[in-house]
């Protein structure tokens, strides 16, 4: 079998493709939580589990140092991402967050963590159908621990642990291919700082273009352009709370945001989150939102630049304002707070803007996942109203 693991899961099967008498909903039914495996899983003898507190400075420092060395990197490794501990204080404590699903594994002698697992709770549409699903993220191991099937296990803990709180189902997303994507999607990404990632490597200086005629095709205006274009407050949640899940109900997948998530994911926090919203000048009705999160990369093996500023397109809403408007002052925004590049997926209505503003196709691809929950035919990106982060 190729995927050892991955064959024994309630996930689609590559064999199963094709397969329409499949009824799209759960795979497997759930059980009563009282026949949960009460105990964990076993870990080769060397290792422990532990459940890391981020709340605690020193264990977010410990989880922030695992993944700022070992985890995920480009398929040319220059560059690792670098999430902040604001960042994952943010992403790992949202309403209804249960501490156990931030999951460690330590060296018993050393204590060392080595390998971390996450979930959190998260209200999800598919179709019509809302379901309370985990989304799993921050999976790492150590690069001296890779290919000893330590990932398996850390997947079976935080399955049971999910279990273990009457949840069945989870959304996770992956740039390797798994059994089985639900949608595969493309990153693109606007250079804001076109000399910075000439200078790393990612971008090369076309044919005939010099390098000041490259910064002069990325300039943008110093100010947005959009009147009534202002930063989201506590105030803005009731309305952005209506605004968006008018627009996300239009996408077959996409969250299921009550006034508490909004208020959490969308309020913005410093060097984590921004959003801005357009209120309309006469009405004062608040028409359009567009939303960025701030995920730093460290740039490998690089003697002049040692990190990467990128801005990750969030949810975004255009009910007045054009999209291509709307998502030019983000990048006038994000030029303003000195960003190098702004990366955004092609879901959503994304596609309607990345060519018109100058995004250009990453080589890297994003396969999204749903676990124990089939859906009849795979979607196509412009059907995915979920971010991740
Ligand atoms: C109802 C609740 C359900 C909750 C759970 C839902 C499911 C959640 C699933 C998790 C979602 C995470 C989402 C997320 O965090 C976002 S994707 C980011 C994943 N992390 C990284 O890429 C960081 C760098 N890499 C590593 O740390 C290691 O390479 C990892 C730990 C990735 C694999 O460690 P390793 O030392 O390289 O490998 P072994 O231990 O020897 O294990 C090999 C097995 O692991 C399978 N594998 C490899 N990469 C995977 C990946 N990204 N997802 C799922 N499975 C992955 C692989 O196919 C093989 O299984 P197979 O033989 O069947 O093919
Ligand atoms: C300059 C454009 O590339 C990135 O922004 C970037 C930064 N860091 C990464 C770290 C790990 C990584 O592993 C897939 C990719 C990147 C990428 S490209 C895909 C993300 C986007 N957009």
């Amino acid at each position: 079998k190729k995927h050892k693991f991955w064959e024994t899961q309630p996930v689609g099967q590559f064999k199963d493709l094709g397969d329409t008498s499949l009824p799209e909903g759960p795979i497997e039914l759930p059980t009563p939580v009282s026949e949960v495996k009460q105990e964990p899983y076993n870990l080769p003898s060397l290792y422990e589990w532990t459940t890391c507190d981020i709340d605690s400075e020193e264990t977010c420092a410990e989880v922030y140092s695992l993944l700022t060395n070992n985890y995920v990197e480009d398929d040319e490794n220059m560059f690792r991402f670098n999430y902040s501990k604001e960042f994952l204080r943010w992403a790992l404590r949202p309403p209804g967050y249960f501490k156990s699903w931030h999951i460690g594994v330590r060296v018993k002698v050393s204590k060392k963590l080595v390998a971390f697992i996450t979930g959190i709770p998260a209200k999800i549409r598919v179709g019509d159908v809302v379901v309370t699903k985990a989304e799993i993220n921050f999976l790492c191991v150590h690069k001296k621990l890779r290919s000893k099937r330590l990932a398996p296990v850390m997947i079976k803990e935080v399955t049971r642990r999910v279990h273990l709180e009457n949840i069945w189902q989870a959304a996770y997303t992956a740039g390797v291919v798994l059994p089985t994507p639900i949608a595969t999607c493309q990153y693109w990404h606007r250079s804001l700082n076109p000399k910075k990632l000439i200078d790393v490597g990612f971008s090369r200086l076309g044919a005939r273009m010099t390098m000041s005629r490259t910064i002069k095709l990325y300039k943008l205006p110093e100010s947005t352009v959009t009147p009534g274009f202002r930063k989201m407050e506590l105030r803005d949640v009731p309305a952005v709370t209506r605004l968006l899940r008018e627009y996300l109900s239009q996408f077959i997948v996409a969250p299921y945001f009550n006034e508490d998530d909004v208020e959490h994911w969308l309020l913005p926090t410093e060097n984590v989150v921004d959003s801005y919203l357009v209120e309309s000048p006469e009405t004062h009705e608040i028409t359009d939102f567009v939303s960025f999160y701030t995920l730093p990369s460290s740039i490998l093996g690089n003697q002049n630049h040692s990190i990467l500023k990128a801005a990750y397109s969030y949810y975004n809403v255009s009910t007045k304002t054009p999209l291509l408007q709307l998502m030019n002052d983000a990048l006038i925004v994000a030029k303003q707070r000195d960003y190098d590049v702004f990366n955004a997926l092609d879901i959503m209505h994304n596609e309607s803007f990345l060519k018109e503003l100058k995004f250009g196709p990453g080589d890297g691809q994003l396969h999204y996942y749903l676990y124990n929950y089939r859906v009849k035919h795979a979607l196509k990106p412009s059907e995915l109203g979920l971010v991740l982060l």
